[in-house]
């Protein structure tokens, strides 16, 4: 059993009211660990404890920073094994996903917001025959980072690199669902030489330990990535409170297909788009709009394609698929399909519970599901479900199409698939999203904005952007 441990003020320490929670392996459907069930005091520690550290972590300069937190991430590619066994069993996502995408990228996290601080220059105005502006920019003081369980360590190093590099010290919370990656994450950082207090890891549930960062006076700037519901009741609670916010929230990606596209690469890549990670990524495209002339070829190949994944336990290495993150998302995208069927959908394919062999036999697995005939505006077409389903929509014109896409309450990312230069740009400039990838999905520079309009989310991540959020700006006009 393993019993993972806060991270505060530099030391593993348990949780101040001695309260565990079970923490469940998706591949099996077992337990296999405990973590901290914190509250409010455990919080209160952590805020001390950043507190203290804050003016010997501001003072620092940007290199010296840097060089800890290269050391980081070097810590954590000299246990990559390790690490990505831990987000593949945390997570229930294939070995071969958490080895190739989920680890590399917080290794790189690290890396790109240690450099990018040193190239982060203040902005200067110069007024003609008046004088000049010129613009500060000052760590915040202390930050809430809150993540989710579909990328553990991809997302949650996302947010604590930048906070971090530009000098702020951090109170951050994992997923209680997939805590173990940032458990390991405490031990790299205790041995990489980072003062203590700068970086404190409080584990538990969002409606405890989340709620009290949120509500916590003294932190003064929130960074979560989550569900839409959850990031609205953090809005409400820290927007009276002056808070700054970062809100990467749900999708409902439009994946637009024009008859005219590179047929075998977009295959290809929409069957990535739809299932990668189990389809538990933001960016995934849950809604294909095919257009007509090509709707039964494209039908035919998609689902030859797809009934090859391999859905197996994690360390299977045919495993194209894992496990769903937890017994009750299975559940609820499994009730999505039901609702599906009773909106009028017909399955293609997939479409129920998949059951393995002992000892994956109660592992939270799901068939690849592919629906048609239903309705762009019906709630199946409407709502994130956030699993492995997709639904697909024949289009005849380019107005329809991005009617219909743009139909959600959301504005994510959106996916276009054209040869056509001009269509591809007057699309990507009228698809309602904060990212659109052309011809291809998930190309990750970690240098460009990142985020989504409408109920997608408030601000953006990434760049100069997450070191803008990070901190706090001052303007200087000093007259001739
Ligand atoms: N990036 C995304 O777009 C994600 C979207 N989701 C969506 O959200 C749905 C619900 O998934 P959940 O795991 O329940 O996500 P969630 O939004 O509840 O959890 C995300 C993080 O927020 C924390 N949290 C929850 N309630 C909080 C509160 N009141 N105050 C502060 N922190 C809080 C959680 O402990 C976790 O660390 C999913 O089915 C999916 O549709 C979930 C995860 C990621
Ligand atoms: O930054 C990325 O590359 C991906 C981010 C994905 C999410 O935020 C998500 O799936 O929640």
């Amino acid at each position: 059993m393993i019993r993972i441990q806060n991270f505060i003020n530099g030391e593993l320490l348990a949780p101040v009211k001695g309260q565990y929670l079970d923490n469940y392996e998706p591949a099996t459907g077992k337990v296999y660990g405990e973590i901290p069930n914190s509250t409010e005091e455990d919080v209160e520690l952590a805020v001390a404890a950043a507190e203290k550290a804050f003016p010997i972590w501001s003072n620092m300069t940007n290199e010296e920073r840097g060089a800890i937190m290269m050391r980081i991430s070097l810590g954590i590619e000299k246990r990559m094994d390790e690490f990505v066994a831990a987000e593949s069993r945390d997570n229930g996502k294939p070995l071969s996903l958490a080895a190739h995408v989920d680890i590399p990228r917080a290794v790189s996290n690290f890396h790109f917001f240690a450099t990018a601080v040193e190239h982060f220059a203040s902005e200067s105005h110069y007024m003609e025959g008046m004088g000049i502006n010129y613009t500060t920019r000052k760590p915040i003081g202390v930050v809430g980072c809150i993540s989710p369980w579909n990328l553990p360590l991809y997302l949650f190093s996302w947010k604590i690199a930048p906070a971090l590099a530009s000098g702020n010290c951090v109170v951050a919370k994992p997923s209680e669902i997939t805590p173990h990656t940032a458990y390991l994450l405490s031990e790299v950082v205790k041995e990489s030489g980072m003062p203590a207090g700068v970086l404190n890891i409080v584990h538990g549930l969002g409606q405890f330990a989340g709620d009290a960062i949120v509500k916590h006076p003294k932190i003064k700037a929130i960074s979560f990535t989550g569900g839409t519901k959850t990031g609205e009741y953090i809005a409400r609670t820290a927007g009276p409170m002056f808070k700054k916010l970062s809100l990467e929230l749900g999708g409902k990606n439009p994946n637009i297909i024009f008859a005219d596209c590179d047929f075998d690469e977009m295959i290809k890549t929409t069957v990535r788009s739809s299932f990668a990670n189990q389809g538990q990524i933001c960016l995934c495209g849950s809604r294909i709009f095919i257009e007509r002339s090509i709707y039964d070829k494209f039908k035919a190949a998609f689902i030859a394609r797809v009934e090859q994944l391999t859905v197996s336990f994690p360390s299977d290495p045919n495993a194209k698929m894992g496990a769903v993150v937890s017994k009750p998302h299975m559940e609820k995208v499994l009730s999505y399909i039901e609702l599906a069927k009773e909106e009028g959908g017909t399955i293609l394919t997939g479409g129920h519970r998949v059951i393995l062999d002992v000892p994956y036999d109660e592992g939270y697995y799901i068939a690849p599901t592919v629906i048609e005939g239903l309705s762009y505006d019906c709630r199946t077409n409407q709502e994130e479900i956030f699993g492995p389903v997709v639904t697909l929509t024949p289009f005849d014109t380019e107005e329809e199409v991005l009617m219909m896409a743009n139909s959600t309450q959301y504005g994510l990312s959106a996916t276009i698939w054209t040869s056509d230069l001009k269509r591809a740009h007057r699309t990507a400039d009228k698809v309602q999203a904060g990212i659109v990838w052309i011809n291809s999905w998930l190309v990750r520079d970690l240098r460009t904005p990142f985020g989504g309009v409408k109920a997608s989310g408030v601000g953006r991540e990434g760049g100069w952007e997450a070191l803008r959020f990070f901190t706090e700006a001052k303007n200087v006009f000093i007259p001739y």
